[in-house]
Order: structure tokens, then sequence, then C-alpha cells
């Protein structure tokens, strides 16, 4: 079998991260059979019309009969529901991966429900965008950006290079690292900046009805960033604030000291503080451009896709 390849496929949830698997699998050759699920009819009946797999099932079980390789796609609070329906249907020899934003979470979740001989190594690609549902993905989204598995005690190690070369296939750069450590640096560099969007967007929403001014008519670029965060799937970030508390909590009370510092800095109007952070987040920015890591055109220029999943 050629790297990155599999005879069969089974994708569990086929939202934006499920769907982009599936549309990418097909492009680059990378699986004789796809089997999609979904766990409602109308969800299953859009992968069918824009032609995402080769066969479409409701049941989780049934669609994992066989499969070699196994990837769980649905919100982090409904990994262990997901483990429990497929695990008797599993085939021995068999890799089931998951793409879920928390990992510690996900792992206290399905491990337990995993059958002896089953390899089961979380995985969690880092690229994304607002939007949710199937007709949401795209086949480049994982192009150039890093996907990290974070496996468990003695974890398979020919299994593991199967599945890092698999997303290697999909264009991915692969990395491990410890599940805790997955959660604390996720915390940072992606949860907070959602739970602040959501909240900076809340917070102008509700100043507007208490005065009737017109933040949300007349905000500029600024803002506007923010909304793009706040737009994203209500169902997946509130399982991610479930699932990834302490390491959230840990970080939001790292994040409100400096705010503090910063609130005393302009109420002393000390602006050489406010110019050196401001200089150390402007160099920040360059180098992720610089090392060409920058997406952020919304929905990377593509269309605003219909949001069902
Ligand atoms: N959106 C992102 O930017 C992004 C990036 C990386 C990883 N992730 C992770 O990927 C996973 C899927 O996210 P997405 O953006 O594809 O979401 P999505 O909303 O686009 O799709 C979710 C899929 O899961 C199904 N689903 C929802 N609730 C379910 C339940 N209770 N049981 C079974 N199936 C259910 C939906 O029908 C849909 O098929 C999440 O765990 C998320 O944390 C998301
Ligand atoms: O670009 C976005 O819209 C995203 O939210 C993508 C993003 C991120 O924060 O970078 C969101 C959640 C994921 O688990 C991984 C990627």
């Amino acid at each position: 079998m050629t790297d990155g390849h599999f005879d069969k496929i089974a994708l569990i949830g086929i939202g934006l991260i499920g769907s982009s698997i599936a549309r990418a699998v097909k492009l680059k050759g990378l699986a004789k059979s796809v089997v999609i699920s979904s766990r409602s009819q109308e969800t299953l009946d859009r992968a069918r019309a824009l032609d995402l797999g080769t066969d479409y099932v409701l049941d989780a079980g049934e669609a994992v009969e066989d499969a070699d390789l196994v990837i769980v796609s649905v919100p982090v609070g409904a990994s262990g529901k997901v483990a429990e329906a497929i695990a008797p249907h599993l085939k021995p020899g068999a890799i089931v991966t998951d793409v879920g934003s928390t990992k510690g979470s996900v792992v206290a979740q399905m491990l337990p429900h995993i059958p002896k001989g089953v390899h089961f190594i979380p995985g969690h690609p880092l690229a994304g965008t607002e939007h949710s549902g199937p007709d949401a993905g795209f086949a480049e989204l994982f192009q150039g950006r890093w996907c990290i598995l974070t496996p468990v005690h003695g974890t398979d190690k020919e299994a593991k290079r199967r599945l890092a070369a698999f997303w290697e296939a999909l264009g991915s750069k692969v990395d491990e690292m410890d599940m805790e450590h997955h959660d604390k640096v996720l915390a940072i560099v992606s949860h907070l900046p959602h739970i602040i969007a959501y909240n900076i967007v809340g917070t102008a929403d509700d100043l507007e009805t208490v005065t009737e001014s017109e933040v949300i008519k007349y905000s500029a670029s600024g803002f506007r960033d923010f909304t793009r965060l706040a737009a994203s799937d209500p169902t997946m970030w509130r399982d991610v604030c479930l699932h990834n508390k302490d390491a959230i909590l840990e970080m939001l009370a790292r994040f409100s000291e400096d705010l503090a510092y910063l609130q005393r800095a302009i109420r002393w109007g000390d602006g050489e503080k406010l110019f050196d952070l401001f200089t150390r987040t402007r160099a920040i920015r360059r180098s992720i451009i610089d090392a060409g890591q920058d997406t952020s055109a919304p929905n990377f220029g593509r269309p605003v896709p219909d949001e069902k999943a």
C-alpha cells in the first residue's frame, strides 16, 4: 500500500473538517472507498449530492465495518458516544483517529471504548474557518498547515507512521505532542482568541442595545476581524470551552493579569510601556507572515457556504 493510502476510510461526521478530508482524499486518490456517516439524513443527503464519498450510511457502526482508517470529526463533546457506537464494529488492526480541538477530554472519552488490537491515535489539524457543515469544506484546507498527533502510551509505531503519512498526503506538516501540552498550547493560540472574540462582540452588541449607539453599524475592520472568529460554530466552541476548562481558565487568568497591566499603563499615561508591547507584538505578526502562515483572508477567499451540518 502506497504511503498515505488506505483501502477503506470511514468518515464519522461530515461538516467543515470531515468534508474537507473527504474532498482531499478524493482529489488525491487516497482510498478505494470512503464511507460517510452522519447523524442526520439531511446532512447525509447533502454529502451524497456533493459526491463526497462512495457510500453513505446513517449508522456509524455500519460505516466503520472493514474500514482501515476511521476519522471521527464531530464536536468534542460527542466523541465518547461515537466511540461507544463504533467500538463493536471496528476491524482488528484498524486505525481510529479524530480531529477534535481538545485532546485530553477526547482521549478520556474515546480510549475506554477502543478494543484491543485497534490503534487509537488522536489528532488535530490546525486548520479551519468560521463556517460549518458539508458545504463549507474544501480540499486545500490542510495544505501547509500543522496536524498535531497526540499518541497515547504504547502506540504502535507503524500505525502512527501511516497516519502521519496520510496527513502529509493531504498537504499537512505533522507534529507530535503529549495531550496535556497540546491543550495548553491550543488554549492560548486558539481557544482564548475565540473566547475574546465572542466576548468583545457580545459587549459591543450589549452597548448598542443599552446606549442605542451604532457600534455595529460603524465598526471598522479591527472589530470585523473579531466578528469573523465570533461567527464560529456555537456547538463546537461550547464543547471546546467545557472540555478544555482547566487550561482555558489558566490562560484566562494570565490574560487578565496582562490586561490589567495594560489598563494601568493607559491610566497612568505610560506611553513607553504601551509602545514596547505594541512593538513586540507587531514583530510576532510579521514573523507569522514571513513563515508563510497567514491564512487570515476570510474563508480563504471562498464564497460563504450553506452552514447546515
Ligand atoms: N472548525 C474548525 O475550525 C476546526 C478546526 C480543527 C478541528 N476542529 C474540530 O473538528 C471537529 C468537527 O468540527 P467541524 O468544524 O467539522 O464541525 P461542523 O459543525 O462543520 O460538523 C460537525 C459534524 O458532526 C456532526 N455532529 C454534531 N453533533 C453530533 C453528535 N452529537 N453526534 C454525532 N455527530 C454529531 C454534524 O452532523 C456534522 O456532520 C470538532 O471536534 C472541532 O473541534 C474544528
Ligand atoms: O481560522 C479559523 O477560523 C479557526 O478558527 C481555525 C482554528 C484556529 O483557532 O486556528 C480553530 C479551531 C481549531 O481547532 C483549529 C483551527
